[in-house]
């Protein structure tokens, strides 16, 4: 597979006749890769999408696709000219047109029309369902004739606007499993826009969290968990608390729970105010520590139970314990850290 550059967002800056909601984004995405644009209601994901799709004219900066600039200030490439496919939260289906000849809607002309038809049913799940009409699937099924639509005339780029967003819980983690898996079998390139989390790390090689019309940090599901650019980022992804520290030296720092040392230098003043980060799986039990702390609250979530415990401080950690661990809020428990990566933020 080709790890070209495919799309190159450039010092964008987008948003809606003088009201800039998106400023200063750069990020690129691969040929052959998917990329998530995440973050909090109102953030500009959508409004990026539109951006990139052509439907809305850029305030500054550029787009490029394979490329060739499509969008910057003063110049808006057509979005029938672009290239790029389309699949919308409402999937947006031809009411009238039964499923075979929504998906053909894009390639009417295309002599292997039938052809090419009969293989995307196959793709996405649907043979023999070509004659359906559209209220005539479940919503899971309809935003697969969407994505079939989407990919008939062989986009270079694929958007979906919080695709699954419509459907519930089992079926949306089905849908999204399903839906990477055909991308990465066609080697579609995309870019999804959702605020689930574990949607968009299961579906995405990158993701980009937004904040307030800002790219915080765009990359690998991984490093936005163990290497956060930012505290925003840390805290929207994932779980855990901070609680504060002084640097002792480049990678070890004083706190409540003790001297911590990670496998990461920070070269920042020793002696500064630091706040440390530490997720449920860096807090585990450890019934003959001194380390001391309360349960507040617990969550049992089968193979685990998350428990939320408060140091004598009253500085708040949460930490999974085995299942069988069984602790009543307002007991003691033995904790110790076991957090290689430390990751810290000045204070
Ligand atoms: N057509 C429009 N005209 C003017 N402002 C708009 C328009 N559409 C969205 N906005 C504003 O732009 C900002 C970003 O909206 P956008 O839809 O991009 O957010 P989002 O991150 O996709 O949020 P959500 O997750 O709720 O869909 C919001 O303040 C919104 O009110």
């Amino acid at each position: 597979m080709s790890h070209s550059l495919l799309l190159n967002l450039h010092d964008l800056a987008c948003g809606y006749q003088d009201q800039r909601v998106v400023q200063h984004l750069n990020l690129h995405l691969n040929a052959g890769d998917i990329g998530c644009l995440l973050g909090p209601s109102g953030c500009g994901k959508t409004t990026t999408l539109r951006a990139i799709a052509g439907f809305e004219p850029v305030h500054a900066g550029e787009i490029q696709l394979a490329g060739e600039v499509i969008s910057r200030a003063g110049f808006t490439l057509a979005p029938e000219k672009r290239r790029i496919g389309m699949v919308f939260q409402d999937y947006a289906l031809f009411p009238h047109l039964n499923v075979a000849q929504n998906i053909a809607f894009g390639i009417r002309k295309h002599p292997q029309l039938e052809r090419i038809t009969d293989e995307l049913l196959e793709l996405v799940n649907l043979k023999g369902l070509g004659q359906r009409y559209p209220h005539e699937l479940s919503g899971g099924q309809q935003q697969r004739v969407a994505l079939a639509r989407a990919l008939a005339p062989e986009p270079q780029l694929l958007l979906l606007d919080e695709p699954f967003s419509n459907l519930d819980g089992e079926l949306r983690r089905k849908l999204s499993h399903e839906v990477r898996d055909i991308l990465k079998l066609r080697g579609t390139s995309a870019i999804l826009v959702t605020h689930d989390q574990e949607e968009a790390f299961a579906v995405s090689d990158h993701v980009g969290v937004f904040k307030e019309g800002r790219l915080e940090q765009w990359d690998t599901p991984y490093n936005l968990y163990h290497e956060p650019a930012t505290p925003f980022v840390a805290s929207f992804i994932g779980q855990g608390y901070f609680i504060r520290g002084q640097l002792q030296t480049p990678d070890s720092v004083q706190t409540e729970l003790g001297v911590l040392r990670g496998n990461r230098a920070y070269a920042w003043p020793t002696g500064g105010a630091v706040d440390v980060l530490l997720r449920p799986d860096d807090i585990v039990p450890a019934p003959d520590s001194p380390l001391k702390a309360r349960v507040t609250s617990k969550t049992f979530l089968g193979s685990s139970t998350l428990y939320r415990l408060q140091l004598p401080s009253g500085s708040q950690l949460e930490s999974v314990f085995p299942s069988h661990a069984d602790h009543r809020p307002g007991e003691e428990v033995g904790i110790s850290v076991a957090a290689e990566h430390l990751v810290l933020f000045q204070a």
